[in-house]
């Protein structure tokens, strides 16, 4: 494909994307009834496409036009890379057709980068920017800014099969360039070959899983012993689940809400060489030494990753998460053994989903502590994170 014939293709997957359709969804169908399309095309398109959400409301801006549309996010994604719009939109074989005269007009008009509204320039919904501001201080612009550019991709080495050292030189044989991070003592950073991650045999093999960092290091500052029982409460795909379980030798229940959500966790846990117990049955009267509560969230900390999600969240949507946390960090509190350990975890940067829902939980039971807090930006390299541990007084 012609660099025009990328950007065609982008912008056709974008207009179906604002309509409604998944980012993943959409490119992954695309890629299917496309088969010329090669390797660098795919990726060069899915970079387009993940670029232009991660920026929809500034490139909007800077292609003049008031709301966002596939062209309009390609116009704004060339002036921004200091590239003129009509060498790419000429029409000529697959390149996507000339600016219309609207179009150009709106052009001529739009400001410039430095002009921009501060919440444009950074990319953050109108209705977030006071409540991140509260939340973030003066890292807000910082980590907005951070936001609005491609994520690292992070992979935990499995501790049963191997040190880190020793993966990381196994994963290289099969392409996998990675350096250390001092987030987690099992992370690495993949610095080259990360689109070959899931067809490597040290993936299929359980010696590495897909993690982000930050999440790796909340789950290392769990206090795990031997033997131990432990209740992931809020399992979904088990990506905490199997990190403990690389970890100490406890007795670990994986349990969700909807369970189809766990159903390739016993895959994924043979494939690692760990033991997980997937819940069966109701858990009331159980009791656990930790209860984890990875709790549904905004999922602003990985806005990098999941760009479309920042433009669907709503105020009515985080008040019902809200409700939501509140009613979980309640339900997984009466499970804890007496001396246990409540673990309340949640890739949001928002205050109101994370101090806010401790310090509201410590108001309705006071027979409860805080023991520890920890808050990842990107800033610290990983996606944003927050984690807190509790125990009775
Ligand atoms: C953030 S995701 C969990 C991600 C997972 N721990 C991981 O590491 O891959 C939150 C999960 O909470 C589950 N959930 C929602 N409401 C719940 C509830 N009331 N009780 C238990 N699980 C719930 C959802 O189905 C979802 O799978």
């Amino acid at each position: 494909m012609t660099p025009a014939g990328r950007i065609a293709a982008s912008i056709g997957l974008l207009d179906r994307i604002l309509t409604g359709e998944a980012a993943e969804h959409a490119l992954t169908g695309w890629a299917r009834a496309n088969r010329y399309a090669g390797s660098g095309d795919r990726a060069a398109v899915r970079d387009h496409v993940y670029d232009a959400l991660r920026r929809l409301r500034s490139l909007t801006a800077l292609s003049g036009a008031n709301t966002p549309s596939g062209r309009a996010l390609l116009t704004g994604h060339l002036r921004a890379m200091g590239r003129n719009p009509e060498e790419m939109f000429t029409g000529e074989g697959y390149a996507p057709d000339p600016l219309n005269a609207a179009e150009r007009v709106k052009l001529r008009a739009a400001p410039g980068a430095d002009m921009l509204p501060e919440l444009v320039a950074l990319d953050c919904p109108d209705w977030l920017g006071p409540q991140l501001k509260d939340s973030l201080g003066n890292d807000f612009a910082p980590v907005l800014e951070a936001m609005r550019h491609r994520a690292p991709v992070f992979l935990r080495v499995n501790a049963r099969r191997g040190s880190r050292n020793e993966v990381a030189v196994r994963i290289a044989e099969e392409g996998i360039e990675t350096r250390t991070t001092p987030l987690a003592s099992h992370a690495l950073e993949v610095t080259a070959g990360e689109r070959s991650i899931r067809n490597s045999v040290s993936y299929q093999q359980g010696f590495v899983e897909l993690q982000d960092a930050s999440p790796q290091a909340a789950v290392e500052a769990l206090p795990l012993k031997r033997g131990m029982r432990i209740l992931d409460y809020c399992a979904g795909g088990g990506g905490k689940s199997l990190a403990i379980a690389a970890r100490a030798d406890c007795d670990v229940t994986a349990h969700d809400a909807e369970p189809r959500r766990m159903r390739d966790l016993p895959v994924r846990a043979a494939r690692a060489g760990a033991a997980v117990r997937i819940a069966k049955s109701d858990l009331q009267g159980q009791n656990y030494d930790l209860v984890l509560l990875d709790v549904p969230c905004s999922g602003i900390g990985t806005w990098r990753r999941d760009p479309d999600a920042k433009w669907k969240l709503t105020p009515e949507w985080l008040s019902d998460l809200l409700r939501v946390q509140e009613e979980i960090l309640d339900q997984g509190s009466r499970l804890v053994a007496p001396a246990g350990t409540l673990a309340y975890m949640t890739c949001s940067l928002l205050g109101a989903e994370n101090g806010g829902q401790i310090a509201a939980f410590l108001d309705r039971h006071p027979d409860w502590r805080l023991v520890e807090e920890r808050s990842f930006t990107p800033l610290n390299g990983g996606d944003g994170f927050y984690s807190a541990h509790l125990t009775r007084v």
